[in-house]
């Protein structure tokens, strides 16, 4: 299989954390953290951020990709806490 087939697109993501979020899957770390609220997944998103800034700085090409894959997902799971769209946040881009 070829790595195209393998990857998730940001929308994708929304799609799938959206639907685990609504039917609250069991064992879904995401709904483990919605639960948990906005403050603490506020706390992770800037944990992401500083750790993405430091591995793009330090740590090279491949660290700051994976670091800046958790930073999207964590904003994302943000949204989803603040009860965003995708469409609430593109119109501002
Ligand atoms: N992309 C991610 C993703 N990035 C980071 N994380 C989680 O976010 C948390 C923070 O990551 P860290 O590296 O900081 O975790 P850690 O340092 O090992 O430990 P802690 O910070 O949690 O103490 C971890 O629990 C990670 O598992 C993610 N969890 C889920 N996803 C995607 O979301 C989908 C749904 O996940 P579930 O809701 O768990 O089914 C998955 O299929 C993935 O595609």
């Amino acid at each position: 299989m070829t790595e195209s087939l393998l990857v998730k697109t940001f929308e994708e993501l929304f799609a799938e954390l959206s639907a685990k979020a609504a039917a609250r899957t069991p064992g879904s770390g995401t709904v483990a953290a919605l639960e948990r609220g906005v403050h603490a997944i506020g706390k992770k998103v800037v944990e992401e951020a500083a750790e993405a800034w430091m591995a793009a700085e330090h740590e090279g090409r491949e660290r700051a990709a994976e670091e800046i894959s958790q930073l999207l997902y964590q904003t994302q799971v943000l949204m989803l806490a603040t009860g965003l769209e995708l469409k609430d946040v593109y119109r501002h881009l």
